[in-house]
């Protein structure tokens, strides 16, 4: 695994750096090892920096896959509007959902308690009734994967904060859900005077610039503990750094991106950062992306350990059942809502 930070300025004034972890065994380094606890530190101080950070993960997660995987996803957004309307749940952002008026690029299907096994069935024969191995393997395989690497990392960070203890609580409490995106690209812009070609006798005026980017998903915090977004090569992910600039992530191939989500950043009594991102399109192809989204369980109430709480530290967040917040924010969409439903105001 190799790991860089994001966003180590406010913008890109020089390459991020990289760092590279040899890895034994596959996925697990030995845990205890010296790379182990280096690895664990970095992904540690990404998460309370940035709440965020690039992977590059070709053994973990290979390249096959992830093109078997955007192949399948091209075959998925190209079935008719009414069988991919077919995909419904009670539960928000899992349906079908594509044409919002806000992301009109935007297309998506969440999948809920995705890396058990009948989840990738159901789902492909749901959309392909005349079954389609190739997409429900696909979905199978990289799921699996991608919950591998979601446990690692939330084990690292607990690890590095010596709390390797609260581990298997942390997984038992831990479900899944999966999620496909397309973004369309952008319409070209409207024809401006700066951008139409006007012949000048020998010379040409400049070409228009490139056209201006368009929203593909809207700023947001994942509500989730972590999360793991893999892409195609379209890029158009951006963060907005601490210091409140939008900042694009140039996603290298074979690299993932974790994000620190609401439930991990309370969790850890607000030393780890949930960092606000979006999509910006722009440019004539089309995005894919694919996240895996570790979530606590239903009846899971998220309370502080004590060991996060000190004089230095004082208790940020009273306990909270993830589910009930999940509802609130659902009807209360604003970038606060962690900190109205379970903030505790230290200053009064
Ligand atoms: O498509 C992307 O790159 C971002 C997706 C995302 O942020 C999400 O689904 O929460
Ligand atoms: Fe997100």
């Amino acid at each position: 695994m190799i790991l860089q930070s994001l966003a180590k300025k406010p913008c890109y004034e020089s390459p991020p750096t990289n760092i590279e972890f040899p890895s034994h065994d596959g996925l697990v380094f030995k845990q205890g090892s010296e790379e182990w606890k280096a690895m664990s530190n970095k992904v540690r101080e990404a998460c309370e920096d940035y709440g965020c950070f690039l992977l590059l993960v070709r053994d973990e997660i290979p390249m096959k896959l992830r093109e078997e995987m955007v192949t399948a996803m091209k075959a998925l957004f190209d079935l008719p509007e009414e069988t991919k309307q077919k995909h419904t749940s009670p539960k928000p952002y899992q349906s079908y959902e594509g044409k919002s008026p806000v992301i009109p690029l935007n297309e998506s299907f969440g999948i809920d308690d995705a890396c058990r096994l009948d989840a990738a069935q159901a789902f492909t024969n749901l959309m392909w009734p005349q079954g389609n191995p190739a997409f429900c393997e696909a979905m199978k395989s990289m799921c699996s994967k991608m919950m591998d690497l979601n446990i690692t990392i939330l084990w690292m960070i607990l690890e590095s904060f010596g709390l390797g203890n609260h581990y298997d609580t942390h997984v038992q409490n831990t479900t899944s859900a999966f999620r496909f995106m397309k973004y369309k690209a952008p319409p070209p812009p409207p024809p401006t005077p700066s951008n139409i070609n006007i012949n000048v006798g020998s010379s040409t005026a400049s070409p228009s610039a490139s056209p201006s980017a368009a929203l593909g998903l809207v700023p947001h915090t994942d509500k989730n503990t972590l999360t793991i977004l893999c892409q195609n090569d379209v890029q158009g992910l951006e963060i907005l750094t601490k210091q409140g600039k939008w900042v694009e992530v140039m996603v290298p191939e074979g690299a993932v991106v974790v994000f620190v989500g609401d439930a991990l950043k309370a969790w850890s009594n607000g030393r780890l950062h949930a960092v606000m991102h979006r999509v910006m399109m722009s440019g004539d192809k089309e995005r894919y992306s694919y996240s895996l989204f570790s979530v606590p369980k239903e009846e899971v109430v998220i309370e502080v350990p004590q060991e996060f709480i000190d004089k230095e530290h004082p208790l940020l967040y009273k306990p909270f059942n993830f589910a009930e917040y999940f509802t609130y924010f659902t009807s209360n969409v604003r970038e606060d809502a962690l900190e109205l439903y379970a903030g505790i105001d230290i200053m009064s």
